[in-house]
């Protein structure tokens, strides 16, 4: 059967309405390695990518965006993989949706292959059939959201639960441009995460204050690791390299 080629999914059910006639949605679920990437990789690019999708370039990892609904997910994606913003609108995003990109770490090509995750509870089964194959985790807050910090615990606990022992995890703080609306403390993000271990920045998906750093952190890590058994490759400390990188939100113009 000829299938039409996917157009880019930019979310479904939102603040501002949606019409069941327009936009039709199916959700892979399904265990680790049956093949939910390549049947996607499939639709959406008309071929098929042998041995798994990291073929195409020298190395790739699954990276998964997980927060609640609204700490702006979709927006840090966006402006990561485009460097824009979307401001007008918020449509929550439907089940799961995923971008490629390509960075370069140390002349090396890696290719990420980033999960952006819908937020809302009713979703949380859907989601969590992905966990296990992510090799890294994005974990969100809204600094201006008390609630979106106090449910990272449990954010953590599914995580536990669902995910890889070895996954990398980074703790982000995201919305640090709006200052004035801050209620979760910048200190509080820092001992939330050294309590579990996690690096942890400050973001803004809207003026881009460390959006690139936190993949490119990601990505040597990742590399890093997969490269452990060569003799020459060198040391990479993560919290170090967050912690000598990251822009904190009081050096950053505000827009
Ligand atoms: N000021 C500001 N607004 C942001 C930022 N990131 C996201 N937003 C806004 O927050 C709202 C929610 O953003 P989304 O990216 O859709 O949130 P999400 O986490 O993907 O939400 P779900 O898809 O429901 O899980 C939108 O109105 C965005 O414009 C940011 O860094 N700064």
């Amino acid at each position: 059967m000829d299938l039409p080629r996917a157009e880019p999914y930019m979310g479904g059910v939102g603040h501002s309405g949606y019409n069941e006639e327009l936009l039709h949605k199916t959700i892979l679920v399904g265990d680790s390695g049956v093949g939910k990437t390549s049947l996607l990789v499939q639709f959406d690019q008309g071929k098929f990518i042998p041995g798994s999708f990291s073929a195409t370039v020298g190395i790739g990892f699954t990276v998964m965006l997980l927060g609640d609904s609204g700490v702006g997910k979709t927006c840090f994606l966006i402006h990561f993989k485009d460097g824009a913003f979307l401001s007008k609108t918020f449509i929550a995003t439907v089940g799961i949706d995923f971008r490629n990109k390509v960075v370069t770490v140390d002349g090396m090509k890696v290719k990420l292959q980033i999960w952006d995750t819908a937020g809302q509870e009713r979703f949380r089964s859907v989601t969590h059939a992905y966990y296990r194959d992510a090799q890294a985790l994005l974990l969100l807050y809204d600094i201006t959201n008390k609630s979106s910090f106090d449910n990272i615990r449990a954010w953590l606990t599914e995580i536990h639960e669902y995910a890889q022992k070895d996954v990398v995890i980074m703790l982000l703080g995201n919305k640090a441009d709006v200052s004035r609306e801050r209620v979760v403390r910048s200190e509080d993000g820092e001992t939330l995460a050294r309590e579990y271990g996690v690096p942890f920045m400050e973001t803004s998906a809207k003026t881009g204050m460390n959006v690139e750093l936190a993949f490119l952190a990601i990505a040597r890590e990742l590399k890093h690791r997969a490269g452990r058994q060569q003799a020459n490759e060198p040391s990479f400390q993560i919290h170090d390299y967050v912690e000598s990188q990251k822009k904190q939100p009081s050096c950053c113009p505000f827009v």
